[in-house]
């Protein structure tokens, strides 16, 4: 398990281990890890020359023990420090550290130097506001310049909890390494998180986590989904891997359904149907394996459904996803679906009413619209949008976008590590939906469905990046058979 704690949660632990430990410990045992880091970091450069910018609390305690050992280490170190009114005991003897060590001090940036490294020990999880100042245009300079960064802790001016940028035109520093202390965070893996945090490596300081208490989520990995991907039986048929029928595709919005079609056939489900609102439903050419019915006439029963894209929000599309509500199949929501669902209580009400398992899709917009507020507010805290949308619809819910959320009505969260700018193109939600849907029709829970299809779609995308093909120019009818190639071999790998 790779869980994400709360700013509140590693406040308490925190404390606990402070309890039992000499003073300065643990902010020595930050500045030993993130200096080892930042060693590595510089190891290339001949006669590297390290920035560390110290701000008024622990994070800067932090900053200061890396310029101690690293000028320790020979390294040229230069300290930026913005003292606040009073330093807390652990950050003085750090400074008294740094002040002993061979460490340049300096009152301003210095000017045209090539720092090999900025090590940004400004604000950790104490930052109360919005970067101002001083501290802003630090953080504006730094973020001018192309010198690799290693922020400690949290990049300072993110916040920690929901990956949002603190403050109403907050800036942070953005970096390309985050070392964080004790637990991992939900905040640098979602939202603004991935940008500002880069790559980041956990650095526990030898702390206990709590074995009982839960997480406020964990991130999303490949154990979490494995017991369902199953090599397949010798003994197998079309019938085997089930079938899903994806509704939607009004007149002029057929690409949509058949984005999400090709998505479940090459996700392994054994029979795909579109069964399309437009009265003419065609033949996709290029994937005749896939039948078109008149979503008029047509029963799905016996079919996973995958009810929205394309779908417009017609009085035909209102009923045909009224019908979809009602019946027990297993479901995923997505698109115009969401939408009809927004903008109608009682299928609201429906919704958390059902008993198959149910997976809604949206995008930040469509979750802005089924919980009334803005995008804005959705993107301020991805988390608890998430949970507050599968508490109140009683579903299974991913809450799209850089680190995708996945939340389930107990309130547990999940956060989606795959995937790339890439997907940031039309199409992709619909792959996604189609992607969930044969997994779901070849018999995997809700919950795993969805995980694993999020997983997948993600590294679908981060594949295809690696083969040159994006993340300019990916376009969603690639994702298929990327996802297959993915799928594949996972089960090679694990069920295998
Ligand atoms: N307490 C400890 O022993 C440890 C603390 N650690 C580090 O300490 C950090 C937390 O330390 P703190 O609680 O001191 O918090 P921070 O160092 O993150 O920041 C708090 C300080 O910044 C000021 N401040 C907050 N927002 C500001 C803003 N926008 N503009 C100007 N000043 C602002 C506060 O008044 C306070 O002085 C962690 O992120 C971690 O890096 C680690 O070293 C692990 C051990
Ligand atoms: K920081």
């Amino acid at each position: 398990m790779k869980p994400l704690y709360s700013v509140a949660q590693i406040r308490d632990i925190e404390t606990t281990a402070l309890a039992s430990l000499p003073p300065g410990s643990l902010m020595q045992r930050a500045g030993q890890s993130a200096s080892e880091l930042a060693v590595k970091l510089v190891a290339h450069r001949q006669s590297p020359q390290v920035l560390v910018l110290a701000g008024p609390g622990n994070n800067g305690g932090d900053a200061l023990e890396v310029a101690a050992n690293l000028g320790q280490a020979g390294i040229a170190v230069t300290v930026l420090r913005l003292a606040g009114a009073s330093t807390p005991p652990d950050s003085a003897r750090a400074l008294l550290r740094a002040r002993a060590g061979g460490v340049r001090f300096a009152d301003a940036l210095p000017a045209d130097v090539d720092w090999a490294l900025v090590v940004d020990g400004l604000f950790g999880i104490g930052l109360a506001r919005a970067l101002s100042g001083a501290a802003r245009a630090l953080a504006c300079a730094v973020n001018e310049h192309d010198w690799p960064v290693l922020a400690l802790d949290v990049p300072s001016g993110l916040d920690a909890d929901t990956g949002a940028l603190v403050g109403p035109d907050g800036v942070a520093v953005r970096a390309g390494h985050t070392i964080t202390f004790i637990g991992d965070k939900p905040g640098l893996h979602t939202g603004q998180g991935r940008d500002y945090a880069g790559a980041v490596t956990l650095a526990g300081l030898g702390v206990e986590l709590p074995a009982q208490a839960p997480a406020e989520a964990q991130l999303n990995e490949v154990a979490l989904f494995a017991r369902y991907l199953h090599p397949r039986a010798q003994n197998s048929h079309k019938g085997s891997f089930g079938n899903v029928a994806v509704i939607g595709g009004a007149r002029g919005m057929l690409g949509a359904p058949v984005l999400a079609a090709r998505g479940a056939l090459l996700a392994g489900a054994g029979r795909v149907f579109v069964a399309t609102l437009d009265r003419n439903p065609g033949l996709d050419m290029a994937q005749p394996e896939l039948m078109f019915r008149d979503a008029a006439g047509y029963d799905p029963a016996g079919s996973t459904l995958v009810i929205g894209p394309g779908m417009g929000d017609s009085a035909d599309a209102l009923r045909l996803l009224h019908r979809a509500q009602g019946g027990a199949a297993p479901l995923v929501l997505d698109a115009d679906a969401l939408n009809l669902i927004a903008a109608n209580p009682d299928l609201q009400l429906q919704l958390a009413q059902r008993t198959g398992a149910t997976a809604l899709t949206p995008h930040p917009l469509e979750a802005a619209r089924l919980l009334g507020v803005t995008i804005a507010v959705i993107q301020g805290d991805r988390m608890a949008a998430a949970r507050e949308l599968a508490a109140r619809l009683r579903c299974h819910v991913v809450l799209k976008g850089a680190g995708s959320v996945l939340a389930r009505p107990d309130g547990m969260v999940v956060i989606n590590p795959t995937g790339n700018p890439g997907l940031a193109t039309a199409g992709t939600g619909d792959v996604l939906a189609g992607i969930c849907g044969a997994l779901l029709a070849q018999g995997w829970p809700g919950w795993e469905a969805l995980l694993g299809a999020v997983w997948v779609h993600g590294a679908a995308a981060d594949r295809l990046v690696a083969q040159g093909v994006g993340p300019i120019g990916l376009t969603a009818g690639e994702l298929p058979a990327a996802a297959r190639a993915v799928l594949n071999a996972l089960v090679l790998e694990i069920g295998g």
